[in-house]
């Protein structure tokens, strides 16, 4: 079941989000946080930012692993999610970059890699919140259309919606990355608990089909019906098929 919490805009729903992650290490301090890119969480970042300068929020206990990484980027390209983890909340929340982990694009064997990482999330003792993003097209951390229930973190090819999506970020969408390494399916159901955000009106259709369509791998999303802990924050835009549906 699908938790669903609708706020007015990406603000609010920025504002709840960084509240869960504030309620979640003030419960435990040494959380296990699964953390998500993209434009979407850009805002609670810096929302947690600022209370971490202010001095109300410690991560200094935190765990983090994050949940994609573009193939072939070093952690110093300014489009990688190394760069961006660092920059939008990392170095400015004051981690220990011993604290975090992200899944090693550049490894020579990446599906070593990818099993490293799986090993590396258990001895943690697992992830308790999971925070994510929804892309357009349904995929939850780089699982595109067509992952499974049982995918574990894997080398994928991008889908063509994803790279267009994402060259936005990129000078153009030849130098997007065609692979990632990302968590799977079942490692992100294996979380405690599951927050998406996702805002906007083109996540619309995604989100209805995520909360009501069938559960299928054609919208990877929608398998986070079978996960018993997970909540939707979503604004107005993103809930707009919801309501008239409903
Ligand atoms: N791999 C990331 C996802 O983790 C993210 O949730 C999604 C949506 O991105 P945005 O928030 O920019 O719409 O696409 C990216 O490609």
């Amino acid at each position: 079941m699908i938790e669903l919490e609708i706020v007015p805009d990406h603000e609010s729903a920025s504002t709840r989000v960084a509240g869960w992650i504030v309620e979640q290490v003030r419960r435990k301090s040494a959380s296990v946080l699964g953390l998500a890119t993209g434009g979407t969480p850009e805002r609670a970042y810096e929302l947690l930012v600022e209370k971490v300068q202010a001095g109300h929020l410690s991560f200094s206990d935190v765990t983090t692993f994050n949940l994609d990484e573009y193939v072939g980027l070093s952690p110093e390209h300014p489009q990688s999610y190394h760069a961006y983890m660092r920059s939008r909340l990392f170095d400015p929340a004051g981690f220990n970059l011993e604290q975090t982990h992200l899944p090693d694009g550049m490894a020579a064997d990446l599906q070593e890699a990818g099993q490293q990482y799986e090993a590396l999330i258990a001895a943690s003792g697992g992830i308790d919140l999971q925070l994510l993003g929804l892309g357009a097209n349904g995929h939850i951390g780089f699982n595109e259309p067509g992952a499974t229930e049982a995918s574990r973190t894997r080398v994928v090819d991008l889908a063509g919606e994803t790279i267009d999506a994402n060259a936005r970020f990129f000078a153009s969408a030849e130098e997007v990355p065609r692979l990632a390494l990302t968590m799977g399916i079942a490692t992100i159901l294996e979380a405690r608990a599951i927050v998406l955000i996702a805002t906007g009106e083109s996540k619309a259709e995604a989100v209805e089909r995520a909360v009501r369509g069938p559960v299928t791998p054609d919208m990877p999303a929608s398998f986070l019906q079978r996960h018993p802990h997970v909540t939707f924050v979503v604004d107005e835009a993103a809930a707009s098929l919801l309501k008239q549906r409903a």
